[in-house]
């Protein structure tokens, strides 16, 4: 696997508009643009690591329940706009002892996926103090979805769609629904994460900034999804 992170650099062109020269990196089987640190944080069980599996294998990865020792990390390559955007996901332990593990990989992410479980009230719960932490130990300007994961979980639903929503709003972040057992939202969670900071890396002054909300709010609607 490579170790080498692609560049980007802006180069002015004669007529004034920008212009992206990418080194392309690869490796053996990787072949990639550009490369970002995404986070998985939230309370240990709510399913940061199925939702992990699920985007990068597709399965679900049923049956005991082995709570993740520390922290690992995936990678996944997606294309968005012709660029090849690859992903470097950090899957983290929710567990209290591996706390202070976990905050030294802050610092270096570009996009934090915050979970809760919608069957767990005190996951829900937690969230604000994720946040104080995520403003604590995190970039300032790094990407935060919130997300409520095990959303096929209907019968012991515990969270209201529109409690999650709101807590979404308050603090100005993107929020769906999730579901890593039938795979609801999960390839857009990660699409709208590699979208918007594929866009705030190559984004010109001229250009309309991408408009994260509204991206998922369409995709939603596209695939006719409630996020149930
Ligand atoms: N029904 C349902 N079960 C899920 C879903 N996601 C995870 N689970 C189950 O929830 C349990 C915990 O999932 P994990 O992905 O290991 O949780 P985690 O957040 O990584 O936990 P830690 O590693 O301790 O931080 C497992 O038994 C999973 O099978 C989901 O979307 N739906």
């Amino acid at each position: 696997m490579s170790t080498r992170k692609a560049s980007l650099t802006d180069k002015q062109t004669k007529n004034g508009t920008s212009k992206y020269v990418l080194e392309r990196c690869a490796s053996i089987n990787e072949y990639y643009d550009i490369a970002f640190k995404v986070m998985l944080l939230g309370d240990s069980a709510v399913g940061k690591t199925c939702l992990l599996v699920r985007f990068k294998d597709g399965a679900f990865l049923g049956g005991n329940f082995i709570a993740t020792v520390g922290i690992d990390f995936r990678n996944k390559v997606v294309d968005v706009d012709n660029l090849k955007v690859k992903l470097q996901i950090w899957d983290t332990a929710g567990q209290e002892r591996f706390r202070s593990v976990t905050h030294a990989y802050y610092r270096d992410a570009q996009a934090l996926l915050l979970l809760y479980d919608i069957t767990n009230k005190p996951s829900f719960d937690n969230i604000r103090a994720w946040l104080t932490e995520i403003h604590e130990y995190a970039q300032k300007d790094v990407v935060i979805m919130l997300l409520g994961n095990k959303s096929d979980m209907a019968a012991e639903r515990v969270v209201k769609t529109e409690e999650g929503e709101k807590l979404a709003k308050e603090y100005g972040v993107p929020f769906m629904e999730t579901s890593a057992k039938t795979g609801v939202n999960v390839e857009l969670a990660f699409l709208a994460i590699a979208k918007e900071l594929k866009h705030r890396a190559t984004q010109q002054p001229n250009e309309p900034k991408f408009q994260i909300h509204d991206y998922i709010e369409s995709q939603k609607h596209k695939s006719g999804c409630c996020g149930l």
